[in-house]
């Protein structure tokens, strides 16, 4: 199983069909979405929302930290929509999340993530992940007991970024916490940090014996990537990559789906990754950006990556957010 992972402000209808338009994962991921969002405003409104026939099956990550509030997201949603399933974010360390307790602030509440995932299992029969961090210092023992809960509760996929919060991007993920896991729970587990290449991807599936693995940023950066690791693991090698400004014109076209306020925004969001690809990609990026309007920034995209190529794989981010 190869999964497009959630990434807040990147993740939304217009990228998810872009990778879908190049090959798709076989399950998408929205970017997080607030539970208290979600039963306090008309879902139907809300933009991290809306999802088209091509962005599926799609998977509805859910932050917040009141088990009542997961319950009565998940009832909204079920009655409106028709998703494939639901995640539990138990790994963001973002500020707004740090700040209101929810995501990896989870990581150290058992009583309160057993209590969110009976609630989440009581409003929906439909596939439920966790998505978790390692635990504050790694903590083996507190890891398992997470996993245990979890897989007591009914959620039925455990997906492990083995950093712990502490740690930012910092340090490399720890992929034996992934082996460790699935030995361990025997669980449906998959497991996500710092892929960057399909050599990469095919390896740590090998070496964990997971059940598959969530790619985030090099997504960002390659939205192909999800057709190229479907060649590279079929053995039909590594497809050419598209001209460089073809990603970014798909883009634009993609975006008109969302609110036109949120267009540019998102835009930016996502070039600040893409142009990554390039040696002088920050420096494309601070020109973009100064330029308003889509079509505008799209003209000035086009002079800048008219002589460039994207160099192989792996394809690092260089720079953070
Ligand atoms: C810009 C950005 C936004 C992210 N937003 C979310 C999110 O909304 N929910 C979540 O569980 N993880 C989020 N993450 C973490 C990613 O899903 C993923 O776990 C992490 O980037 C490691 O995978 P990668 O090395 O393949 O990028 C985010 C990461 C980035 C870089």
């Amino acid at each position: 199983m190869i999964l497009l992972a959630p990434m807040d402000g990147l993740t939304h209808v217009a990228f998810r069909r872009v990778v879908a338009r190049y090959g798709p994962p076989d399950l998408f991921y929205t970017e997080m979405v607030s539970v208290r969002a979600v039963v306090f405003q008309p879902p139907e409104r809300d933009p991290y929302l809306w999802h088209t026939d091509l962005d599926r099956p799609l998977v509805v990550q859910l932050a917040g930290r009141e088990p009542d509030l997961f319950e009565e997201a998940l009832r909204r949603l079920e009655e409106r929509f028709n998703f494939y399933g639901y995640d539990l974010n138990l790994g963001c360390t973002r500020g707004r999340a740090r700040r209101q307790g929810w995501g990896a602030a989870l990581l150290l509440e058992p009583d309160l993530v057993r209590a969110i995932a009976r609630a989440a299992r009581r409003a929906t029969a439909k596939p439920l992940s966790a998505k978790l961090r390692s635990p504050p210092g790694h903590d083996r023992r507190k890891l398992f007991r997470l996993a245990e809960i979890l897989l007591e509760e009914g959620v039925d996929t455990l997906i492990l970024h083995p950093r712990a919060p502490e740690e930012g991007f910092r340090r490399p993920p720890r992929w034996e916490e992934v082996r460790e896991l699935k030995e361990k729970t025997g669980a449906r587990v998959i497991g996500n940090g710092d892929i960057f290449s399909p050599e990469e991807a095919r390896r740590r599936l090998e070496e964990t014996g997971c059940d598959g693995i969530m790619l985030g940023r090099v997504a960002l950066l390659r939205p192909f990537i999800f057709r190229d690791l479907r060649a590279f693991l079929e053995g039909r090698g590594i497809p050419e990559p598209p001209p460089p400004l073809e990603p970014p014109r798909l883009f634009a076209e993609e975006l008109k789906l969302l609110p036109e306020g949120l267009q540019e925004k998102r835009l930016e969001l996502w070039l600040f990754w893409y142009l990554q690809n390039f040696p002088y990609g920050l420096y494309y990026f601070g020109k973009v950006k100064k330029i308003s309007g889509l079509s505008a920034k799209l003209k000035t995209l086009s002079a800048l990556l008219s002589s460039e190529a994207f160099p192989p794989y792996p394809a690092h981010p260089r720079l953070h957010r």
